[in-house]
């Protein structure tokens, strides 16, 4: 018999969430009460649906069932109350990457405006790691600087010298979330400190970046002040150039998380209404995706999470900069 789960409207409950159980196939188990408790086995396919309903609303699941004797019917559909709380489930996966982190730092990298900075703050709550801005921190190294300032008064290369010299000293902390500034990614010697860490790629549609910076203002973000136009076309115009010098540097990182699969998942194209939270969720979700590929792997190129166990003093004057 074939399972299938897709969003619904409510027609009752019987599905108990705490029989539900992920299997390491990447199908998904559960049994309900129906006339007898009977077990089905959802098909791969419908496992990241399932997935993400569990994380976000609507709150309701339809199941129908199809076998070879009886055609594809809607049994009955259940809600799952205890798992749709976004800042419950962002806990829970947390305390599942925990310990496969081991302790590593996650350095956000995406172009400006992709929410390393908003979602960042999200993972490190739901961790309880520090949050650090890169950008913030090459402020406070240049004397209270803003990053435009610095662009202007001392150009590009001695703000990234600096965002350089910031990795280098984050990267010898842990349990950080490290958001890193967009252009972070196009210098080699930045990801050799990155790479102590888990680097996770916010890939975010341009049109949403667009949108999102304009709707902020590009005062704080210097390159993009290049262009003439309206402020949306000229922000587009140049995080199109942007995104066609760095886009092979960001697929650098270990974990994708693009923004166009969360939505299409939901069955949506619509990028703009997924919140910070679910971002970090599937952000989480694709760290454990790699942890199940590197223990998949025979002998192959594991990642070494030893020795982060213990709980480092991450105060950023054991990292100060310029002195
Ligand atoms: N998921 C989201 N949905 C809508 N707006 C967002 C989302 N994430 C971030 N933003 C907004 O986009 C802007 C840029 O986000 P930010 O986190 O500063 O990006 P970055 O650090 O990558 O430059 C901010 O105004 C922020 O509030
Ligand atoms: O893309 C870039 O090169 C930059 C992005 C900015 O950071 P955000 O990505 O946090 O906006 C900041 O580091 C600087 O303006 C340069």
């Amino acid at each position: 018999m074939e399972t299938r789960i897709s969003m619904g409207l409510q027609l009752g409950t019987w599905i108990n969430p705490e029989k539900i159980a992920r299997k390491p196939n990447n199908s998904f188990q559960f049994f309900q009460n129906y006339g007898e408790q009977r077990l089905y086995r959802i098909p791969a396919t419908c496992h990241l649906l399932a997935k993400k309903i569990r994380f976000h609303g609507p709150k309701i699941l339809k199941v129908s069932c199809s076998s070879e004797k009886s055609p594809a019917s809607v049994l009955e559909a259940g809600s799952f109350p205890a798992l749709l709380d976004e800042s419950k489930i962002i806990k829970i996966k947390s305390e599942e990457i925990e310990p496969y982190l081991n302790g590593r730092c996650i350095y956000l990298v995406g172009m400006m405006g992709s929410g390393k900075t908003t979602v960042g703050k999200v993972l490190s709550e739901a961790l309880g790691y520090s949050f650090y801005d890169c950008d913030t921190l090459i402020e406070e190294a240049v004397g209270g600087s803003t990053v435009a300032e610095i662009f202007k008064s001392y150009g590009e290369g001695f703000f990234r010298d600096n965002e350089t010299e910031v990795l280098k000293k984050l990267s010898a902390m842990h349990r950080l979330i490290v958001s890193t500034g967009g252009g972070a990614v196009v210098r080699p010697v930045n990801w050799r400190h990155m790479r102590k860490g888990i680097s996770v790629w916010l890939d975010v549609p341009l049109e949403a970046l667009a949108r999102r910076i304009t709707a902020v203002g590009t005062d704080s973000r210097p390159l993009l002040h290049h262009e003439s136009g309206d402020p949306y076309s000229k922000t587009m115009k140049r995080l199109s150039t942007l995104f066609e010098q760095r886009g092979d540097a960001y697929a650098n990182a270990d974990v994708r998380v693009s923004l166009e699969n969360i939505a299409a998942k939901l069955g949506s194209k619509d990028v703009c209404n997924l919140t910070p939270t679910i971002i970090a969720i599937e952000s989480s979700e694709n760290i454990e995706d790699k942890k199940e590929k590197e223990l998949g792997l025979v002998g192959g190129n594991m990642v070494s999470t030893e020795g982060f166990g213990e709980r480092i003093g991450p105060e950023y004057q054991h990292v100060g900069l310029g002195n």
